[in-house]
């Protein structure tokens, strides 16, 4: 594990055993969704963190345009964080992340999508424009009012039941850091007071725990990000 975010010059440490390897940023989204897969299912892999504004040779030859997040399994290469999370959930199939019934699978993944094109885009809006932008915020709010819609229709508490599956883990790097946002919740909450409570639900699970970055940490890393001026190890 390499706490430290590594740059342009530093080569990849010698490593336990490198079978299965995660390079990454603590502060990416994207990256959070393998976490939280490979957390989910108990699997142990090393994490190898890159700083993105300076990056790592070895991060560039492994992806061509060395973003984050990318898995190495036995020496070869997976990018783009959703191919990754339904790989681990193939190699790793315990305990399993997807519904076994095709159609039901099916379903999982148009949430998936759903959100992706509907509220990760107003997210990064609303970020980088500030809450204040009115337009972005009603495009988020729309966003998530059908996110939380068919987590009704399912009536359990998480997309996987009574557990979180990979509809809750694919969105909950988002989610997360809008649970965090005091503005954005206060703009959320009275609107949709059950994607609140789900929020809640998924802050106490095991698995997001292990994994969370708190407010404060959010907060100052996001500073930088809009800054320009950004800081990996706090
Ligand atoms: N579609 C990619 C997005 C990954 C991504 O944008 N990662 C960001 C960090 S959060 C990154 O590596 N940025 C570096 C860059 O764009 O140069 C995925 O889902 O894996």
């Amino acid at each position: 594990m390499s706490e430290k975010h590594l740059e342009a010059g530093q080569p990849l440490p010698a490593l336990k055993d490198g079978s299965i390897r995660l390079y990454s940023m603590k502060y990416c989204p994207f990256a959070q969704r393998p976490r939280l897969v490979l957390k989910a299912k108990g699997i142990d892999y090393e994490e190898i963190n890159c700083n993105l504004k300076n990056k790592p040779e070895f991060l560039l030859e492994r992806h061509p345009d060395g973003k984050v997040p990318v898995f190495e399994h036995n020496g070869r290469v997976v990018i783009e964080s959703n191919i990754i999370c339904d790989l681990v959930d193939e190699l790793y199939p315990d305990p399993p992340l997807y519904p076994k019934d095709p159609i039901e699978k099916a379903k999982d993944k148009m949430v998936m999508d759903t959100y992706s094109s509907k509220v990760i885009p107003a997210f990064f809006q609303v970020i980088k424009s500030g809450e204040q932008n009115e337009e972005a915020a009603t495009k988020l709010l729309a966003g998530l009012t059908l996110f939380d819609a068919e987590l009704k229709k399912r009536g359990t508490p998480f997309f996987g039941g009574q557990q979180p599956n990979m509809v809750d883990f694919i969105t909950w790097p988002f989610n997360e850091r809008l649970a965090v946002s005091d503005p954005l919740m206060a703009l959320i909450k009275p609107k949709l007071p059950d994607l609140d409570a789900y929020f809640q639900r998924m802050l106490a699970n095991p698995t997001v725990k292990a994994i969370l970055t708190s407010k404060e940490i959010h907060q100052k890393y996001l500073k930088g990000y809009l800054t320009g001026n950004v800081q990996y190890d706090f």
